[in-house]
């Protein structure tokens, strides 16, 4: 197995406040990897240790082989990180931006590239345009294009579709789709989980600095989330009691969460032994949003 980025034992303390409590985990070559968690969870402190950023009380972090504290430029040269603030210097242009950028990593006559990614990110009629003339969705392509000017093996996004409309969102999932399919290893934070459930091939959820969760997205969903029989009776129906404890009230219907899909058949003839008729049923399938849920409010480490 080649590891990307591997990250051992890793602590974080903001004086008394322990961001990052001991987290362990291995992303591999070419994996689209999730980091999932609510507000405070720690995944941007998690970002900032391995782009040398933050430096961690305690624990290792290597991207591809390179240690990010004892071998931080050869670290630096191998991520390329998509930031969640806007920062940037507002006297350039995009491609004065993108060329800077490649500077720093010691590329020069880099134009195909950058014209490149112009174009991937519908960027290319704004490539002279001043970096403070740009919408706040431009601005955001930009930190996109400048983690990418080094062709970096490893990319890390956090939350880059915050504020990014729906054609940009699509557009740069396709892109970053590409970059992974040749090879390129994504760490993405998102709120989106829908991005998430299907973007990521594997997924780790953070909460209060700890990994409560690690395994493939298809075994999350598995392994979590439940179904759901949404059903309506005919007018002038009761529910029978029976069923009225497990029962949820949805928009004049009800709802039933259902452990095994095979669940729905002992309810179905509860139903009709008490006389019920059916005006609609629906089975409903989990999704990654019930799966964060689930985990985040069941309150141990499950990882
Ligand atoms: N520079 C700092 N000084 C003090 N506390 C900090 C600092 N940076 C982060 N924290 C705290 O560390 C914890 C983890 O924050 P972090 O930004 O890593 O969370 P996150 O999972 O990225 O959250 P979000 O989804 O809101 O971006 C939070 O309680 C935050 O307030």
């Amino acid at each position: 197995m080649d590891v990307a980025v591997s990250i051992q034992q890793v602590e974080k303390r903001f004086g008394a406040l322990r961001a990052l409590a001991g987290v362990s985990l291995d992303i591999r070559a070419g994996e689209f990897f999730g980091l999932l968690g609510p507000n405070g969870a720690g995944k941007t402190t998690l970002i900032s240790c391995l782009a040398g950023l933050a430096r961690p009380d305690a624990g290792h972090l290597r991207v591809m082989g390179h240690d990010v504290v004892s071998d931080a430029g050869a670290a630096r040269r191998v991520l390329g990180v998509v930031p969640q603030e806007l920062v940037f210097d507002p006297f350039f242009t995009v491609r004065e931006t993108l060329r800077i950028q490649s500077g720093y990593f010691g590329i020069r006559n880099n134009d195909d590239w950058i014209d490149e990614i112009l174009a991937e990110l519908d960027l290319t009629a704004k490539a002279d345009t001043n970096m403070r003339r740009l919408s706040g969705g431009m601005k955001r392509r930009v930190l996109v294009a400048q983690a990418l000017v080094h062709k970096p093996p490893v990319i890390v996004l956090d939350e880059p579709t915050a504020g990014v409309d729906v054609e940009l969102r699509q557009g740069l999932w396709q892109f970053v789709s590409r970059l992974n399919r040749e090879g390129q290893t994504v760490i993405l934070t998102t709120h989106y989980l829908d991005e998430a459930q299907a973007l990521c091939g594997r997924i780790a959820m953070l909460k209060e600095g700890r990994v409560v969760a690690l395994d493939t997205t298809a075994n999350l969903l598995a392994r979590h989330s439940s179904h759901a029989l949404v059903v309506r009776l005919a007018a002038g129906d009761t529910l029978p009691d029976a069923l009225r404890e497990r029962a949820i009230a949805e928009d004049g219907a009800w709802r039933f969460r259902l452990a095994t899909p095979t669940d729905i058949e002992p309810l179905l003839a509860t139903l009709r032994v008490a006389g019920c008729r059916l005006a609609d049923v629906q089975l409903l399938q989990g999704d990654l949003e019930d799966v964060f849920l689930d985990i985040m409010h069941a309150g141990g480490a499950g990882a």
